[in-house]
C-alpha cells in the first residue's frame, strides 16, 4: 500500500491523472490494451474531466482503453444518479470513446440479472482467464464503503471474484458492484479521497481495528499488485501512523 498525500484536491487529482496515464500506457505497451474499472459518486467527476482536457487527452491511445464500472446504481442509464451517465458526460463524450470500448451495467434488467450479465461480460473480456483489471479506481464513502460494498451487506462475505447485486437494507435499494475478491485481482487499485468530511472514513479504512463488516474498505488488498491512496491533507488528517 502506498499513500500519496497532497495539500489540495487539485494536486491530488493532478497526481492521480498522471498515475492513470502511466498505468494505461504501461498496460498498452505490455498487453496492447488497458482495462479500467471506474468509480462513481461525487469525487471522480473532476478526475474524468481532467483526463479529457486538452492538456491530458492526447497522452493516451483511447482506442485501446476499455472502460468498466466497479459499481453502478440500479437506475436507468439516463438517470442523474447513474455512474455511467456521469462518466459519459465527463469522459466518454469529450474523448469520443466508441461504444465497443464501454462496458456499462445493463440496468434495464433486474439487479440479479444485471449483475450476472456483467460478470459474464467481464469473464468474456478476459477470455475466461483471470479477471485481472489493469486498474480499479475506488472512492470511499463517509461510512467507509467502497464501490457498493456497504457495511453489513451480503456481498462482503463473498470469497470468489464476481459482480453482485448488493441489497442495502437501510435504503431498500440494490446496487450492482464488483465484490472485494474481484477488485483485489486487479494489477493496480487506486483510491481517490479528498475533503475533511472523509477523514474519519480514511482512518477507519487504514488504521482502525479490523472490522470488515463495519469498515468494508478494509477488504481491499491487492493480491497481485499495489493499492495506492490519493488523498488530500484534509482527508488524511486523522491518520496517526508513519507511511
Ligand atoms: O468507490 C466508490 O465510492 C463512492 C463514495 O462516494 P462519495 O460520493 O462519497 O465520494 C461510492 O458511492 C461510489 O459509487 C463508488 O464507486
Amino acid at each position: 500500500m502506498k499513500l500519496n498525500i497532497f495539500p489540495t484536491p487539485d494536486e491530488v487529482l493532478s497526481a492521480l491523472a498522471e498515475y492513470f496515464i502511466q498505468v494505461a500506457n504501461d498496460a498498452i505497451a505490455a498487453r496492447g490494451r488497458f482495462s479500467v474499472a471506474l468509480s462513481g459518486g461525487s469525487s471522480p467527476k473532476k478526475l474524468y474531466e481532467l483526463l479529457a482536457s486538452t492538456s491530458h487527452a492526447d497522452r493516451v491511445d483511447w482506442t485501446k482503453v476499455y472502460f468498466f464500472f466497479g459499481d453502478e446504481r440500479n437506475v436507468p442509464q439516463d438517470h442523474a444518479d447513474s455512474n455511467y451517465l456521469m462518466a459519459k458526460k465527463a469522459l466518454f463524450a469529450p474523448l469520443m470513446i466508441q461504444g465497443e470500448n464501454i462496458f456499462a451495467v445493463d440496468t434495464s434488467l433486474t439487479p440479479n440479472e444485471a449483475a450476472q450479465k456483467y460478470a459474464e461480460q467481464i469473464a468474456e473480456f478476459f477470455n475466461d482467464e483471470e479477471m485481472s483489471f489493469d486498474l480499479v479506481l475506488l472512492g470511499l464513502g463517509d461510512d467507509t464503503h467502497t464501490a457498493s460494498l456497504f457495511p453489513h451487506t451480503a456481498a462482503l462475505n463473498d470469497v470468489t471474484p464476481s459482480v453482485k447485486a448488493n441489497y442495502l437494507p437501510e435504503k431498500d435499494i440494490y446496487r450492482i458492484t464488483f465484490n472485494a475478491p474481484l477488485i483485489n485481482e486487479a494489477k493496480n487499485i487506486a483510491f481517490l479521497v479528498y475533503g475533511e468530511g472523509k477523514a474519519p472514513a480514511v482512518y477507519n479504512a487504514l488504521e482502525a481495528e479490523e472490522d470488515v463488516e463495519l469498515y468494508p474498505a478494509q477488504l481491499i488488498d491487492s493480491i497481485v499488485g499495489e493499492v495506492q491512496w490519493f488523498l488530500d491533507e484534509a482527508a488524511a488528517a486523522n491518520l496517526e501512523e508513519e507511511y
